[in-house]
């Protein structure tokens, strides 16, 4: 093989394209991985990373409510975004650091330049060290995703800020932001800034969360929690346009109504990034709406190129991209194709409270033909939850009223994004139900809420033969 020949040659470095790198690269294969802008991508960089550990110092501060009752006696606490935001800069610099040193010693061949297909073979990178032209057997475009703006509204450093913007640059001085946005991002971030010491302007266009799966009762639990910190979005206003003055910047929705603050942050969605990509030269097609089309197993148009994660979307999560870098790595190595199945794959909200789901929903399992019977434990009656003063929440399974299989599941409460994995570890989901019916627990634990849920299904739905096994 050529020095500048690869199998597999993948274009992006968020978590689908170093996964697939490091996947590929631990089967024997010659691998490639072009990165344009910072090792990591969104997630690591802009993302989930850092935003998980801004919403770590948001639950200390709000914890700290209990503070006095549970006998730490201090000065009260209160947050600094800017410190904040150095934080999150020393973990996502040490992540990095150990992502680029593994792919490295994986000898996965690292190129600093923006990839672009020549043809469906050729790819010519174009970067601080000069061009390069490489050949490959297979390619995976794993490009991700940038922020898309309302018509008419343009990012100004300092003033009107992406997410992308806010962690690139740092925290604007000021601590009156408007929130534009009811989306996953909004609903975080109305929280984080909030205990971080902003007076926050959430300002959405429909209910927070509204165009996702979660069930109503989850809303409501969110709704509940952010109420109690004082965070309320203002629904129905779509912002039209925006104004930046020496005092701050003023947004006006199609009405007319205003609202001032000294910077915006824009959490109005997110678009799929092929800009610059080379695509013509390659059969790879777009859908409407700019996602990269692919078949079941992630194959796109052209022969020999893949895509995953955000670019083909239409979920956007790390998860998604994730579990698409394993189906993809499997389906060129493997000997049987997978399909993708992103219900199965879990999604998370981290706000107030957490979120997390898998699976179908209950309006999704009727349309499908299914009974759903519910099985439900709440964290009130949680020794752990109680003692931690987190008791928000609850597990909510989904089952078939006939087979006991689980058709999807729901955590809200402190840790959902661990618990979920309880959900998702077996792809066996005919029997998961019971095997979590003999869950040899730790005690007191959140994860014993998930058997209490469990056990509800079969006292509540009849289903003790489905979920113990004793015959009917
Ligand atoms: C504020 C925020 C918080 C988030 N929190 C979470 C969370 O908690 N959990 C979760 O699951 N998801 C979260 N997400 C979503 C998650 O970040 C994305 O779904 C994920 O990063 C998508 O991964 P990806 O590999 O598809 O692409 P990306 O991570 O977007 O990476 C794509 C990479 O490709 C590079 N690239 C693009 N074009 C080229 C080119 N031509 N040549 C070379 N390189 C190129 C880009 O520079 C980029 O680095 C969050 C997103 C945001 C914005
Ligand atoms: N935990 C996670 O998995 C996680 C976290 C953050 C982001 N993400 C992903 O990143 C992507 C981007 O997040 P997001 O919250 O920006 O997008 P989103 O699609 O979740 O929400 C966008 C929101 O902006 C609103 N909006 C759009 N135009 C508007 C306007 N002119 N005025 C007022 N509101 C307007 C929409 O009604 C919607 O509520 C999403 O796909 C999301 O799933 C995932």
């Amino acid at each position: 093989m050529r020095k500048n020949s690869h199998d597999i040659t993948i274009v992006g470095s968020g978590p689908g394209g170093y996964r697939a790198a490091v996947l590929a690269t631990l089967r024997g294969r010659k691998v490639a991985i072009i990165e344009k802008q910072t090792w990591g991508g969104t997630c690591l960089n802009r993302g989930c990373v850092p935003k998980k550990d801004w919403h770590e110092t948001a639950k200390w501060i709000e914890q700290s409510r209990h503070f006095r009752e549970r006998g730490v006696l201090g000065p009260v606490l209160k947050g600094d975004m800017a410190q904040a935001w150095r934080h999150q800069r020393r973990v996502v610099e040490t992540v990095r650091a150990s992502y680029v040193d593994y792919l490295k010693r994986l000898g996965v061949r690292m190129y600093a330049g923006t990839g672009r297909f020549l043809d469906a073979r050729r790819i010519d990178i174009e970067g601080k060290a000069g061009r390069h032209e490489i050949h490959t057997e297979y390619s995976i475009i794993a490009t991700g995703s940038t922020p898309s703006l309302p018509a008419g509204i343009d990012p100004v450093p300092g003033k009107i800020l992406t997410s992308d913007m806010l962690y690139d640059e740092g925290v604007p001085s000021g601590d009156r932001v408007i929130l534009v946005g009811g989306g996953v991002i909004g609903t975080e971030f109305a929280y984080i800034f909030t205990q971080l010491g902003k007076q926050v302007e959430w300002l959405a266009h429909s209910p927070a969360l509204a165009r996702t799966l979660y069930s109503p009762q989850a809303k409501e639990t969110l709704k509940a929690a952010l109420a109690a910190l004082d965070i309320h979005p203002r629904t129905g206003f779509q912002i039209a346009r925006a104004t930046v003055g020496v005092d701050g910047v003023t947004v006006f929705d199609a009405r007319g109504e205003s609202v001032h603050g000294d910077w915006v942050l824009l959490a109005t969605g997110r678009r799929p990034f092929t800009d610059g990509l080379g695509l013509e030269h390659t059969g790879v097609t777009l859908d409407a709406r700019g996602f990269v089309q692919t078949d079941a197993t992630l194959e796109t148009a052209q022969h020999g190129i893949y895509a995953i994660g955000d670019v083909v979307g239409p979920l956007m999560n790390a998860n998604q991209a994730l579990s698409d870098a394993q189906l993809v790595i499997h389906n060129l190595l493997g000997a049987e194709k997978r399909e993708r199945d992103p219900l199965w794959v879990p999604e998370l909200v981290y706000s107030a409270v957490e979120l997390a789901r898998i699976g179908r929903d209950d309006a999704t399992a009727e349309e499908e033909g299914f009974e759903p019977a519910v099985g439900f434990a709440a964290f009130a009656a949680s020794p752990r939850a109680l003692g931690q003063d987190d008791s928000a929440g609850f597990v909510r399974l989904l089952a078939d009223m006939d087979s006991g299989a689980l058709l999807g599941g729901e955590i809200v409460g402190r840790d959902a994004g661990e618990l979920i994995h309880l959900l998702s570890a077996s792809g066996d989901r005919d029997a998961i139900l019971r095997h979590m019916a003999e869950l040899r627990v730790n005690h007191p634990s959140r994860s014993e809420e998930l058997v209490n849920a469990t056990e509800t299904l079969a006292a509540r739905w009849g289903l003790e033969a489905q979920i113990f096994g004793i015959p009917e």
